[in-house]
């Protein structure tokens, strides 16, 4: 087995649950969107993302009021939008500075990331969530700021985080062999892409859920088990 040199690790269902992104994280974006964006417009980030929202849809001339009815109904489908996560990333910042919430990390994470870290292997975040918007998870996190640790964050402006060509961007980026490189994952998708890209790959399967009899990739229930 080739010695494991940095490890990538995904968020939602993997250092975290995925509740604390649904039930707290999308439900603070969807109420406060409107006025986010009525009040920041003027901000030359709101509006590159509002016109690269509509861009995505297709939506040519769209009012403002369209473009925020489009994000409100990708916040309900969950989608994987560069643009929609830039704008969820900034008005979770508020939310996380005025103490309204901290993100949720399973109970062994930090301690794990920390001994990882002491072993001497770099590590790294791939997510959905914009890279603004992973820091601000890491800094305001339950177990407290865990930013120190990572040596750099990735999120869809790399690429979809089901093709191979992303975690082959990503290994390049981290400038190391992708056989050096362990992307974990709870989504079978992002582990066959990073496979196919050469990585060694983790399957967390958090409770209730529960290790399949042939599991397609390593699997684990917590970062504990995991054996580089
Ligand atoms: C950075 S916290 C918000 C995460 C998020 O918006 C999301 O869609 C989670 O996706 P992941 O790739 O971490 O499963
Ligand atoms: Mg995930």
């Amino acid at each position: 087995m080739t010695v494991i040199r940095a490890i990538v690790t995904d968020i939602e269902g993997t250092t975290s649950s995925i509740s604390f992104v649904k039930d707290v994280l999308f439900p603070y974006a969807r109420k406060r969107l409107p006025a986010f964006v009525e009040t920041h417009v003027d901000r030359p980030e709101v509006q590159h993302w509002l016109h690269e929202a509509a861009k995505e849809a297709g939506l040519v001339e769209a009012s403002r009021q369209e473009i925020i009815e489009l994000l409100l109904r990708w916040i309900d489908e969950d989608r994987k939008s560069t643009a929609l996560k830039a704008l969820q990333g900034m008005i979770w910042k508020e939310g996380y500075e005025a103490g309204d919430y901290r993100a949720h990390v399973y109970p062994e994470v930090a301690a794990r990331l920390h001994a990882w870290r002491g072993e001497g292997l770099h590590l790294y975040v791939y997510s959905s969530g914009s890279v603004p918007s992973q820091k601000l998870f890491f800094q305001y996190c339950e177990a407290g700021d865990l930013t120190p640790l990572f040596a750099g964050y990735f999120d869809t402006e790399t690429g979809p985080k089901r093709e191979q060509a992303s975690y082959e961007k990503i290994a390049e980026a981290i400038g190391e062999l992708p056989q050096h490189l362990l992307f974990l994952s709870d989504i079978p998708e992002e582990l066959d892409a990073a496979k196919a890209a050469g990585f060694r790959t983790a399957w967390l399967l958090r409770p209730p859920l529960s290790i399949p009899a042939e599991p397609h990739h390593p699997a684990y229930t917590d970062f504990d088990a995991i054996t580089l």
